[in-house]
């Protein structure tokens, strides 16, 4: 029996200082999988709002509308908009250049994935997707991403080698340091430590607390444990809804939904 879900549709109740706001947005994988439900929801500027809920519920399917992932697709299709604050950009128009999008919205992965090239051009890559050629400036740039990523120490002598020398936790910091290069607005993480060990999920946690007073986070954690240490605010989904959507200790301490409540103690899910 599918349940009924109760929606949370002005889900703005405690957000401050929006950078972005997601309104009536639903997507169709293919035209037909309705995988994302008439969503609204406040992102906060410098904050971490994390996105949990069941498999399935669309977590990932609504992190990458953010960068217009799914138009490498052919079908799919976006309803609503995703507003950028700052300039009131509707980044899902199509009058908007996905690549401009990925260039303000960045991502970083489930799995670690540099590319395979060195340390130093992994950062590199997007400045000079961006025509950034001269080589004191992207020098510059790279040992400032590689240091706001907590990389930097670590690697600073040995920057010409492979990236794939690196540990897993290293790379996922590289790739952090990847995404931070062109000085995105706002960083996606799509279960950055589902791949790590305890130690270099706890340095990944501990960078994001440090990332978020320059840059607007967005998460998908599958740990609530990681959701209640590194977020601010959270949103509660399932089935293609956004249930519920709060402050984190208001979501993990006196959910208003029933629902949310039995996702968070661990009753389904
Ligand atoms: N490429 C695709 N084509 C068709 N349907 C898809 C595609 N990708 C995901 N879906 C469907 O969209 C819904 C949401 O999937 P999504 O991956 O966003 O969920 P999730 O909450 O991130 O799950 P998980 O926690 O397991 O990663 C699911 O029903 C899924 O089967």
């Amino acid at each position: 029996m599918v349940e009924k879900i109760e929606t949370n549709q002005s889900p703005s109740n405690s957000a401050k200082n929006i950078k972005a706001e997601v309104n009536n947005l639903n997507f169709y994988y293919g035209g037909t999988v309705h995988a994302l439900k008439n969503i609204n929801l406040p992102v906060s500027d410098k904050q971490v709002t994390a996105l949990i809920g069941p498999s399935g519920c669309g977590k990932t399917t609504l992190l990458r509308c953010f960068n217009r992932m799914h138009d490498l697709y052919p079908g799919n299709r976006y309803e609503g908009e995703i507003r950028l604050d700052s300039d009131g950009i509707n980044i899902l128009s199509r009058k908007v250049d996905p690549i401009e999008v990925r260039m303000r919205i960045s991502m970083v992965f489930q799995r670690p994935n540099p590319f395979p090239k060195s340390i130093y051009e992994n950062v590199a890559y997007g400045l000079r997707v961006r025509g950034i050629s001269k080589r004191s400036l992207i020098d510059e740039k790279v040992e400032q991403a590689l240091r706001s990523a907590a990389l930097w120490e670590e690697v600073k002598n040995r920057l010409n080698d492979l990236a794939f020398n690196l540990s897993g936790g290293q790379q996922q910091r590289l790739c952090i340091a990847r995404a931070l290069a062109t000085e995105p607005e706002i960083i996606l993480f799509d279960e950055p430590t589902s791949a790590l060990d305890p130690i270099a999920t706890g340095s990944i946690e501990e960078l994001i607390a440090e990332l978020k007073k320059q840059v607007t986070i967005l998460i998908v954690t599958h740990s609530m444990q990681q959701a209640a240490r590194v977020s601010d605010y959270t949103a509660f989904m399932y089935l293609g809804e956004l249930v519920e959507f709060d402050d984190t200790k208001t979501i993990f301490a006196q959910p208003a939904k029933k629902q949310t409540a039995d996702y968070v103690n661990g009753r389904f899910g």
